[in-house]
């Protein structure tokens, strides 16, 4: 699996760091208020689970799968909902916790969704931006790393279902996803 990897982009150190600095800085936001934090599966349920333990106010979490990537490095601009919420967005302050927003198409079809559903506030946080990968007009409230154009592993990010378990943030050799 290292073998697969050109070069270490962000560290699990720098990684612990930021996520404590959006940990404060939500805490902030959201005091006095009982946000619902939605975890947006597969890719974010490392940074979900890392960020929660660093948010000081009462909150609640659900989550939601939705999968348009597949075996590729490119989105198929089909954003499909592969498990949906348990529970009711109408009237809540929600937070949607992203690992990456590359081309922007999951996050567009996610917050129209929401809004559709009667959200009170919709908000976005990222651990990760690629904004080179933009097809629409997006950005997240808060972001933790503005990256490169390239495909990163790692921390939850997969290539084909592989890598989610590294502790840091890869970025995988081109032959890997071009043969
Ligand atoms: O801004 P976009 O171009 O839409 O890309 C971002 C989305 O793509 C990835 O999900 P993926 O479809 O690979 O599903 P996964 O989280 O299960 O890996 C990633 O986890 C984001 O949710
Ligand atoms: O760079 C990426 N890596 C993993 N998954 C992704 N989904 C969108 N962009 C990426
Ligand atoms: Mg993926």
């Amino acid at each position: 699996m290292q073998n697969d990897i050109q070069e270490v982009l962000i560290s699990e150190e720098e990684l612990s760091t930021k996520i404590k600095e959006l940990g404060a800085q939500l805490s902030r936001e959201y005091e006095g208020k009982n946000p619902l934090v939605i975890c947006v599966l597969k890719g974010a349920f490392i940074f979900m689970a890392d960020l929660v333990k660093t948010i000081t106010v009462p909150l609640e979490i659900d989550f939601m799968a939705v999968s348009s990537y597949g075996a590729s490095t490119k989105s198929s601009g089909v954003v499909k909902i592969v498990k949906d919420l348990d529970v009711s967005v109408e009237g809540r302050d929600v937070l949607i916790v992203e690992d990456i927003i590359d081309s922007g198409l999951t996050l567009s079809y996610l917050i129209e969704l929401l809004q559709n559903r009667n959200a009170k506030s919709t908000k976005v946080v990222t651990l990760f931006d690629k904004p080179t990968g933009r097809t629409v007009d997006l950005k997240a409230d808060y972001t933790g790393f503005t990256i490169p154009d390239a495909f990163i592993v790692g921390y939850g990010l997969d290539y084909a279902e592989h890598y989610r378990n590294l502790p840091y943030i890869g970025i995988l050799k081109p032959e890997v996803y071009s043969n």
